[in-house]
């Protein structure tokens, strides 16, 4: 059986000019999002293939489209269709994040615009796609897909083509989650539950390969930047009885932590 693979895609960080000028550009411009899929699709299987012509096991690619290259290579170049369909994408999730964050800032008690702006706010959040592709597999008991983690980001966005396999860990065990029609899926991440002390939890969950469809899922991960903002509990959500669960650290400082204690847990297992 083929093994799980996945490419990256860097969405790039949206700024206010950039959206403005996205949006009065997408008013004139028609969007096919299936084509943006179809086409996403095939930069994933054409990822997989070169990784099973080079005998990988995995592989993943990192492709750098910042959102304000994309706009003025699109107003020279038609074929710069795939490129339009995932800015306007980032722009819709990048939109709906702040809505959510705004929300969220709302139930612990913060100003409305306070998560947005511990997070980088609209200059610096990063939007990352990763297209992850699950191969069929008679046995899927035994194959390992997305191994069980808790993503590192704000938020995480998931849209996938309708196959289960994306599972969380609630209430002590493994929950399938449910494949509704249009709508999409999101996580809290590491970062989040950080900045509100363990208040919203970073979901533990997994992906698995299934028996007789192929599944393909796009993650967008709104991820803080690397270094210039130290992630650490809010003052707000401190206090003496809820002392500060996470250590100061930057996200970059977070990542290697997690993965040194993961290279240490291999080492004991
Ligand atoms: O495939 C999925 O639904 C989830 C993938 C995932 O958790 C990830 O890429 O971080
Ligand atoms: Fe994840």
């Amino acid at each position: 059986m083929a093994s799980p693979r996945s490419s990256w895609i860097v969405l790039g960080k949206l700024g206010r000019n950039s959206l403005n000028s996205l949006w009065r550009r997408k008013r004139s411009m028609p969007t096919t999002r299936a084509l943006g899929m179809f086409r996403a699709m095939v930069a994933s299987l054409l990822t997989m293939l070169v990784g099973s012509l080079s005998g990988r096991t995995t592989s993943s690619i990192l492709f750098f489209l910042r959102i304000r290259e994309t706009c003025q290579f699109g107003l020279k170049s038609p074929a710069s269709t795939r490129d339009e369909v995932t800015s306007e994408y980032a722009r819709q999730l990048r939109g709906l994040a702040s809505k959510i964050l705004s929300a969220l800032s709302i139930c612990l008690g913060l100003e409305e615009g306070r998560l947005e702006k511990e997070v980088g706010g609209l200059e610096e959040l990063l939007l990352q796609l990763k297209i992850n592709y699950y191969p069929k597999c008679p046995q899927p008991e035994l194959a390992l897909g997305v191994e069980a983690h808790t993503d590192i980001s704000a938020l995480t966005f998931i849209l996938h083509n309708m196959v289960p396999g994306l599972q969380l860990f609630y209430q002590g065990k493994w929950v399938t989650a449910k494949c509704v029609p249009n709508s999409i899926i999101m996580h809290i991440g590491d970062t989040i539950e950080i900045l509100s002390n363990g208040k919203f939890k970073s979901i533990l969950h997994r992906g698995l390969v299934n028996k007789e469809k192929v599944r393909i899922s796009w993650a967008v991960f709104c991820e803080p930047p690397k270094d210039k903002i130290i992630l650490k509990p809010l003052p707000e959500t401190v206090s003496e009885t809820d002392p500060p669960l996470f250590p100061p650290r930057t996200f970059a400082q977070h990542i290697e932590h997690k993965l040194f204690r993961k290279t240490q847990d291999n080492l004991s297992n």
